[in-house]
Order: structure tokens, then sequence, then C-alpha cells
């Protein structure tokens, strides 16, 4: 696939993994406590995370770890319209905007996003034609049910294939509504209706998503298939997530979603170092 992913008025060089930080703009985020409901310390965060070496920056309005309740559409909307407003005023980032609503969808591309970042692939009324219209990239992750329920015994015969069935169909879905696979990012959607055995195993065959010939994102930092394996609570997850994100590297990952910017960014510079030597 083309190296090259046009992100609005930017475009993302591919040929080398890029990191994404993120950006929790929710009351009850699963990692860092909502500390970023105000605009001000959400804006200082993206920059410092843009400071660190991240290329592109996920606002999230909508929390969808396990558990999670729902967000109305407005009030979801009213928490990420006004930081991605100030990070393209401001941040030379490309803007992910990890919702699966319309009108937060519709909004944000107008306001800057340069990426559609949805756990739900487009599924919700109206989704894809909104994402087709906006004329972003988007990126399709694998989930089954809802954050509410989505953990209550999850069961695949092959969750790698099952994985890649499902993206392999979403993909589709967005090529009959508009979307050329050319714009689609694809995402194991690790933590998501899996069990720890599952995204053990999907992470180790993750390279057979590549059959699918675009690119991938990995999101698995802070994840409690961290704290599972190593017995881990949230904010002792960082050595974990860095070992994980150095061995996506290793599978052909193209973007890394992490929390932990600048360690991340070392993790990567490293492996380029040593691919780039003779
Ligand atoms: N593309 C993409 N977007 C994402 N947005 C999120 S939000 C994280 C929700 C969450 C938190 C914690 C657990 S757990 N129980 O495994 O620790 C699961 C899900 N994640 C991802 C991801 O991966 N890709």
């Amino acid at each position: 696939p083309s190296t090259r992913l046009p992100c609005g008025s930017r475009v993302l060089d591919l040929s080398r993994p890029q990191v994404m930080g993120i950006l929790n703009v929710t009351p009850d985020s699963f990692s860092d406590g909502g500390q970023h409901a105000s605009l001000d310390a959400a804006l200082r965060h993206a920059a410092a995370m843009a400071a660190a070496g991240a290329t592109l920056i996920d606002v999230g309005g909508e929390s969808t770890r396990p558990g999670a309740r729902a967000v109305s559409p407005l009030e979801e909307l009213e928490r990420v319209a006004p930081v991605v407003e100030a990070i393209a005023r401001e941040l030379d980032v490309v803007i992910s905007v990890d919702t699966s609503t319309p009108a937060v969808i519709r909004e944000s591309a107008r306001l800057g996003a340069g990426l559609i970042n949805d756990v739900r692939s487009l599924a919700r009324d109206g989704a894809l034609d909104a994402a087709a219209d906006t004329g972003l990239p988007v990126c399709l992750m694998h989930m089954r049910g809802e954050p509410g329920d989505m953990q209550n015994d999850p069961r695949y015969e092959n969750v790698t294939e099952a994985v890649f069935q499902f993206l392999s169909e979403r993909m589709a879905a967005c090529a009959a509504a508009g979307i050329s696979p050319e714009r689609v990012v694809l995402d194991p959607g690790f933590g998501f209706a899996k069990t720890l055995a599952h995204n053990l195993s999907l992470f180790k065959h993750m390279e057979r998503l590549h059959e699918l010939g675009r690119p991938l994102l990995v999101g698995v930092s802070r994840k409690s298939m961290v704290g599972q394996a190593l017995g881990r609570d949230v904010d002792e997850r960082l050595y974990g997530s860095l070992a994980l994100a150095a061995l996506a590297v290793a599978k052909g990952a193209h973007i890394l979603r992490v929390h932990d910017v600048a360690e991340t960014v070392d993790v990567v510079r490293m492996i380029a170092a040593v691919q780039a030597a003779e």
C-alpha cells in the first residue's frame, strides 16, 4: 500500500511508524481521570505530546472502556469540538477524532480534524455517509457489542480470523459508501470484546492483517492485557506497554496509539536506528 496517507490538509508518512497521543476529554477516562476536562489543560497536554514527537493526537469525548456509560451526541460534541478547534489552530499535528457519532464526525472535519477514528467502524446510522462526505481517512476497528456488554464472555473459534473477516467486511461497506480502501486504516481492537487469551493470540498473529493491504493502527497502551499479563495496576503498565509497542513495530504496525508519547517515540527511534544500519 502507499506509504503516504492524506489526512485533510496534512500528509502522514507511513513509511515509518507514527505515534498517536491519546487525549481523553471525558470525565471518566480510564487512565487519566478526566483531568483534561478543561480546554486549557487539554491543549497543554496535546502540545506536550506533540513536542514529545506525537504526529497524531486522538481526541475522544466518549469513554469506550468496558462498562463505560453512553454519552449523548450533544454532550460528546460539546466536549470534542472546542478541543479540535484549538488544536487545529495551535499545533502542527494530525487531529484524529475518536467518535462513532455522525454529527461529531461532520463538525470535527469542518473544524480541522484529519482522521476519523471510530471504534464502531461506522456502524451507527448515518456514520458511513458522514465519514464519506468528509473525504477524510478512517480507522476501522474490531469490536463486538457495546462497551457495556462487550466483555461478557466473548468467544471466538479463531480470534485473528474473526478480526480479519470483520475488518474485510467493514472495508467493503466503506467502499460501497464511497470511502475508497486508500482512505482506510485497520485496527485489531485490543481490549474490545476480548479476553486476555484472545488479546495475546491476536497480537501474536497480527501480521495476518497485513494481507488486507492497509496500514495498521495498534492501541494497547496501559490496557488490561498488560495489567493481567503482569499483575500491574493502570499506573504501573508503562514497561509492558513499551514492550508491546516495540513488538508491534517489529510486526509492521504503522500507528501506535499511546499515553506515554516520549517513551514510545524513543522505542520507535531505537528500532529505526537498527533497521537503518548496514
Ligand atoms: N483505533 C483505536 N481507538 C481506540 N480508542 C480506544 S479507547 C480505550 C478503551 C479501552 C480502555 C481500556 C480497555 S482494557 N479493559 O483492555 O484495559 C479496553 C478499551 N482504544 C482504541 C484502540 O485500541 N484503537
